[in-house]
């Protein structure tokens, strides 16, 4: 098992004390896609960011490969809601920039580097800086930077939430790419269903106050290995309504 979240609760203290995360338990096995999902406010993100190392837990453990986690590490990558790119860094220059930390040499950096420029679909824009690309584009950079990094589990917080639709479409294709050739594993947020359907082995389906976990539809069930073939697109036609009607009965 590569991700243990043991009974892990998250409580913010302040002016207004809130149970974000309530005793939730999961796991998650090597190469497995889970999905998150429910309404606004029941700690999908709160949970994400724990796992990342980047929230503290108030009670429970997470374990990854054996060891607890505390604080975060390069073997678990985040795509976050809102992210930061470097401004004064190209494109290219943003996506190298951990690989510079690794002390990867430069020429396999810029072939890392423009395998995921490729993927995003930013070829043309690799010596553009931040502020001349779209909000769009922008999220595109920071999930080629968080890859690029080749993490062991990659977290994904609403990572296409603001693309249009086609290029949401072109990723989550070349997200499931990598993760079928890499050996990924990756735990996303969305709040789309279909989203989570089509890309995941299991969709968690969280509700709020407190944040718990309300029902785990394993999508898995005679589906392809492949999600990119078209064995797989013949399944989803079969099975999806079934299985959509599944995840929201639990979502209402
Ligand atoms: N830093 C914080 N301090 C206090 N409360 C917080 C903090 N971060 C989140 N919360 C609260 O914790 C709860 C869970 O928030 P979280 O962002 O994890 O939800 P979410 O499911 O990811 O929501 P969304 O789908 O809107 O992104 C909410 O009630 C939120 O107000």
């Amino acid at each position: 098992m590569t991700l243990q979240i043991k009974n892990v609760t998250k409580r913010y203290t302040g002016k207004n004390e809130v149970l974000a995360v309530d005793n939730v338990s999961l796991e998650i096995g090597e190469n497995e896609f889970i999905s998150i999902v429910g309404p606004s406010g029941c700690g999908k993100s709160t949970l994400l960011r724990m796992v990342a190392g980047l929230e503290s837990i108030t009670d429970g453990e997470i374990i990854f490969n054996g060891k607890k986690v505390e604080g975060t590490n390069a073997e678990r990558g985040m795509v976050f809601q809102q992210y930061t790119l470097m401004p004064w860094r190209t494109v290219l220059q943003n996506i190298t920039f951990g690989l510079e930390v690794k002390n990867i040499p430069k020429e396999e950096r810029l072939t890392i580097a423009r395998k995921y420029i490729q993927m995003i679909g930013l070829e043309d824009f690799e010596n553009s800086y931040p502020y001349e690309l779209s909000g769009g584009m922008q999220q595109r950079v920071a999930i080629a930077r968080t890859l690029a990094n080749d993490p062991q589990i990659v977290l994904m917080d609403e990572p296409f939430g603001a693309l249009d639709a086609q290029t949401r479409s072109m990723l989550q294709n070349h997200l499931l790419k990598i993760w079928e050739t890499d050996k990924k594993t990756i735990l996303f947020i969305t709040h789309s269903v279909d989203e989570a359907i089509y890309l995941s082995d299991k969709v968690v389906i969280m509700s709020a106050r407190p944040g718990k976990i309300k029902e785990i539809v394993d999508i898995n069930i005679e589906r392809p290995r492949s999600r990119i073939s078209a064995e797989f697109l013949d399944y989803k036609k079969r099975i999806y309504d079934s299985l959509k009607e599944e995840v929201l009965k639990s979502y209402r």
